[in-house]
């Protein structure tokens, strides 16, 4: 009877925990990012701008809003660590996607990095938030017209949302992180990843 109890008591009031992977080539503000994610939903937790480098590992980041709790997967995004994203595809939610939307010469190799990532088994129907990163900067384009431009033929029906943002003034972060939740909440992928871990109300 107890444990009947605690595990309906643990279903309900239990956030759910869900994986998201930050992928996008070098310098795309990914680190940055979710430094930035940190210090809005952690007060003041993330690093500043000035203490980033380059990502070599992984980085992670915990953060929870009023129905979830969010486990960030920040990965290098330099081509010859590229080959490591798939080892966390099985796991993850989600995909959060940062292009420097500043810097048209790196949107053929963005486009052709994230078209590979669509493709993969691994990572099928999780939804994909494309974030047009450094919304700060003059001449940057806007969300519509990096959608437009990426033009992606691989989304087959999974979730897809392009989200303007900066990582240094913060701007469109939290509608983005908002909008992904709800996605990831009644993604079919969601259960299967619930089921795979076969805990009930965790994954
Ligand atoms: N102006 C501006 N610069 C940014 C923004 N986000 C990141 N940057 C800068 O872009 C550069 C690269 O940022 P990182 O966060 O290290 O990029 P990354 O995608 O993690 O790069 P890798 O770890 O090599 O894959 C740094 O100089 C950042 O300060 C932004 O929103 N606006
Ligand atoms: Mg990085």
């Amino acid at each position: 009877m107890f444990s009947l109890a605690h595990g309906l008591w643990k279903y309900i009031f239990n956030k759910t925990e869900f994986h998201v992977l930050i992928l996008g080539v070098d310098k795309a503000g990914k680190t940055t990012l979710l430094e930035k994610v940190k210090s809005t939903y952690l007060k003041g937790e993330g690093l500043p701008p000035d203490r980033i480098v380059p990502t070599v590992g992984l980085n992670i980041g915990r953060i929870e809003d009023s129905n979830a709790k969010l486990i960030f997967w920040d990965l290098g995004g330099q081509v010859g660590l590229r080959t490591i994203w798939e080892k966390y595809y099985q796991e993850a939610h989600a995909i959060v996607y940062v292009m420097d939307a500043a810097a048209e010469s790196s949107f053929e190799d963005a486009k052709s990095a994230l078209e590979k990532v669509l493709r993969h088994e691994d990572l099928k129907g999780a939804p994909v938030l494309l974030f047009a990163n450094k919304q700060d900067l003059p001449g940057v384009i806007s969300d519509e017209e990096l959608s437009r431009r990426m033009h992606l033929k691989e989304l087959n029906d999974r979730p897809y949302r392009c989200q303007a943002v900066s990582a240094y003034d913060g701007r469109g972060i939290k509608s983005g992180i908002d909008w992904l939740v709800e996605q990831m909440e009644r993604s079919k992928r969601t259960e299967v990843l619930r089921e795979r871990a076969g805990v009930t109300g965790q994954i």
